[in-house]
């Protein structure tokens, strides 16, 4: 396969040029299309992108030229948020909820996180490496070039950096990028350790051990009321910056827990989840290169009484990005359905979802230099719809609409039909 590839005609390329800065507030609605465009890529990387006359002009010189007439090309999707590798299935949760039952009743009844660890614990490594390949490949079709992946159903020592290890084994099998992240303070541990022993060892055993092993490119933890308190992310925040660790942090996910507020003042790459941030916070925090990572499925999955505020950060400056979730709780694998529904859901234009799934999902993952838009010098990236707007990412709800995704210049996934 070539990595000089030649795109003519495309009737809308969404560019998404960067300027250094992830996209906030009214730059987030901003795509920069050329319509009749073409782009070339020469050894993986991006040299020309321009009118479909200049294009032609000066690069048609060899490679593969594809003619994209009828077709949007915006940015390969960067997916910023999953946690592909576990055992077991807790569908029947999903029941119990839409019955009435609350978070509380259902782990009375064996159900929750802490039971996916349990069944994770106990699976063989082969079946939770096919689990992951599997997940990857659910995910690839939906166009994604780039995906991050963390860990976090080991909670131990041992535990984590054996689906570390499974994790980078998995990246092997599949043609997108993966971006492994270590997730250590995920929840409580329901097995009698106190939450300040357990951040410890995050701290004293997991860490060091990481980086030591070179097994993950970045830390992820959760501020959440009942799980580790905002002293104690700060503390394995601070403790990451000292390290050159870049952290990632799941916030206000179930309730108002300063994960928001302590996420921007720790300087880390992104906040996810959001949930339950209080419009005050939005607004006092203001603006900040901490990406706001909002999770639309997971919130209409979890069947929350609130929904993130994203009009509101996208409002006080803040760049957001939006993300699947996918996880033990349920397999949401289409990013392009969850840029459909960040639309419905958080009353995003379809230039500010596709903006968050691209540009600022890379600059979540810090990923930024190389992805996440059509600028001269970056990866070949690209993900190709059949669809003439980009618009019609908010409109074609759950439709197949994607034709192929592109990495350095080289097809990793296509439609066949
Ligand atoms: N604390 C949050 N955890 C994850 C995974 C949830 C699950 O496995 O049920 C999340 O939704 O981001």
């Amino acid at each position: 396969m070539s990595d000089d590839l030649t795109i003519v005609h495309a009737s809308s390329l969404a560019c998404i040029f960067d300027h250094n800065k992830p996209r906030a507030g009214k730059a987030q609605s901003e795509l920069d299309i050329i319509h009749d465009g073409g782009i070339a890529i020469r050894n993986g990387k991006i040299v020309a992108v321009g009118s479909t006359d200049m294009i032609l002009r000066d690069y048609s010189d060899g490679g593969t030229v594809l003619d994209a007439s009828g077709k949007t090309i915006i940015p390969g999707l960067v997916e910023c948020h999953s946690h592909p590798i576990f055992a077991g299935n807790r569908h029947w949760e999903y029941v119990r909820r839409l019955e009435g039952a609350t978070g509380k009743e259902i782990r009375a009844e064996g159900g929750g996180i802490w039971s996916t660890i349990v069944n994770t614990r106990k699976a063989g490594d082969d079946e939770l490496i096919y689990n992951a390949v599997r997940a990857f490949e659910l995910i690839a079709a939906g166009g994604v070039t780039t995906l991050e992946v963390k860990s976090g159903y080991g909670l131990d020592r041992d535990g984590e950096l054996r689906l570390l290890r499974l994790l980078n084994e998995a990246a092997k099998q599949t043609k997108m990028d993966i971006v492994i992240t270590f997730l250590g303070a995920h929840i409580a541990p329901q097995d009698g350790r106190s939450t300040d022993d357990f951040v410890l060892s995050v701290k004293n055993e997991m860490i060091p051990a990481v980086l030591e092993q070179n097994i993950a490119v970045a830390h992820d933890l959760s501020c959440e009321n009942g799980d580790f308190s905002a002293q104690q992310a700060k503390m394995l925040i601070d403790y990451s910056n000292e390290l050159g660790f870049p952290v990632h942090v799941h916030a206000d996910a179930s309730s108002d827990s300063k994960g928001w507020r302590t996420a921007v003042e720790g300087g880390v790459l992104s906040a996810d989840h959001l949930t339950y941030t209080p419009d005050s916070e939005i607004v006092s925090v203001g603006a900040t290169d901490t990406v706001a990572v909002l999770l639309p499925v997971a919130e209409q999955f979890y069947l929350d009484e609130r929904k993130a505020n994203g009009k509101l950060f996208i409002e006080n400056n803040v760049p957001v990005a939006v993300a699947t979730d996918y996880c033990s709780s349920f397999q949401a694998t289409s990013l392009p359905l969850t840029i459909a529904a960040a639309c419905s859901w958080f009353k995003f234009t379809p230039a500010q979802a596709i903006v968050g799934a691209t540009l600022n999902a890379a600059y979540a993952l810090g990923k930024n230099h190389d992805r996440g838009s059509l600028d001269i010098g970056k990866k070949g990236d690209l993900t190709i719809f059949n669809c003439e707007h980009p618009n019609q990412l908010g409109t074609s709800i759950g439709a197949p609409i994607v034709d192929a995704a592109i990495s350095s210049g080289s097809v990793i996934w296509e439609n066949k039909q």
